[in-house]
């Protein structure tokens, strides 16, 4: 049984489900009421391929539920459109770790839409008009503000972070939100209407960069290397020749440090966000659990 959420889809029937027969759930909403009952399918036998962060950049307590569940239900847990929408990363870590070595750092860009809206932006035209594109393009999320906040690439932080063995809490993760108080403040359907309220800041933290012959780009840390795991995301003013300057298009682009690669950091990069490959992702995953890949 593939049991797919969704509003036209079933997640009713998983509340019936015997175990009898093997059942993949694949989560594509942002739903939190969705994501709370992942641990639940799992400890009953459901396989869960998602998409949502809600489940594993949540809270840790969220976390350790859906471990155990895994090994309590023997199920599996499909998260590889979580984080880069599919791009081999969290495989990544997990294949570094299991080699033997350690994570010692991440740094990178992980929202496929602030890498487009940062990319595109000019300073002269309005930002919420990209910001507008980035929603019909299919990068941002349902909110946008859950992407120009900073906390969706939070969560993504503290999954690869956790995949990696630190096992943050979502308040060890600085966060730079850029959204306005009053705009943050809206309920989600006035939003669109007061997106404008993004322009005025966004053109001057682009205008000083500029000046200084910089580049803004939405960027998230983590790094242990110190005795002590400091984790940020926000934006950044970068050298325009900064590797993390220089991608284009919704592109994540990801240095990993690791005992094996500490100076010359081992390095991913490519599309982070779009239907296309976010459904490649999740399919790739439920084809690897039907068919008992590893
Ligand atoms: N867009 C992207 O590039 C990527 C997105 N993701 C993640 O995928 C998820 C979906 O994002 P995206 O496709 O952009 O968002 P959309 O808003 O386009 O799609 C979300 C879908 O989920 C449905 N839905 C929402 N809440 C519920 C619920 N409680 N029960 C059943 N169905 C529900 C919505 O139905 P309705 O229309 O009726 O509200 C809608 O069809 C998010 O968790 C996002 O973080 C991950 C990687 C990349
Ligand atoms: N809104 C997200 C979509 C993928 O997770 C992003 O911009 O990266």
């Amino acid at each position: 049984m593939l049991a797919c959420s969704g509003r036209g889809g079933d997640t009713d029937a998983l509340d019936a489900f015997s175990g009898d027969a093997p059942a993949i759930v694949v989560d594509a909403t942002g739903s939190e009421a969705v994501a709370a009952r992942h641990a639940d399918w799992l400890a009953r036998g459901a396989h869960v391929v998602t998409a949502s962060k809600l489940g594993q950049g949540a809270s840790l307590d969220r976390w350790h539920a859906i471990q155990a569940a895994c090994v309590r239900g023997n199920t599996r847990y499909g998260d590889s459109a979580t984080v880069g929408a599919g791009l081999p990363l969290l495989r990544t870590l997990r294949a570094l770790r299991d080699g033997g070595d350690a994570v010692l750092a991440v740094a990178g860009v992980l929202s496929g839409s602030m890498a487009w809206v940062f990319g595109e932006y000019d300073g002269a035209r309005a930002f919420s008009g990209f910001v507008r594109r980035a929603l019909d393009a299919g990068y941002a999320e349902p909110d946008p503000r859950d992407d120009l906040s900073g906390e969706d690439v939070r969560r993504k932080l503290l999954i690869l972070a956790r995949t990696a063995g630190f096992l943050l809490e979502p308040n060890q993760v600085e966060v730079e939100s850029i959204v306005p108080r009053a705009l943050a403040r809206l309920p989600p359907h006035d939003v669109d209407a007061a997106l404008s309220q993004l322009d005025a800041p966004m053109r001057d933290r682009f205008r000083s960069a500029y000046r200084a012959g910089e580049r803004l780009r939405h960027v998230a840390r983590m790094d242990a290397r110190n005795g002590r795991v400091v984790a940020r995301v926000g934006l950044e003013s970068l050298a325009a020749d900064d590797p993390l300057a220089t991608a284009c298009g919704t592109d994540n682009r990801i240095a990993i440090h690791c005992e094996r690669y500490d100076s010359q950091p081992l390095v991913i990069q490519g599309p982070g966000a779009g239907a296309g490959v976010t459904a490649a992702a999740l399919l790739d995953d439920v084809l690897g659990i039907a068919q008992g890949r590893s």
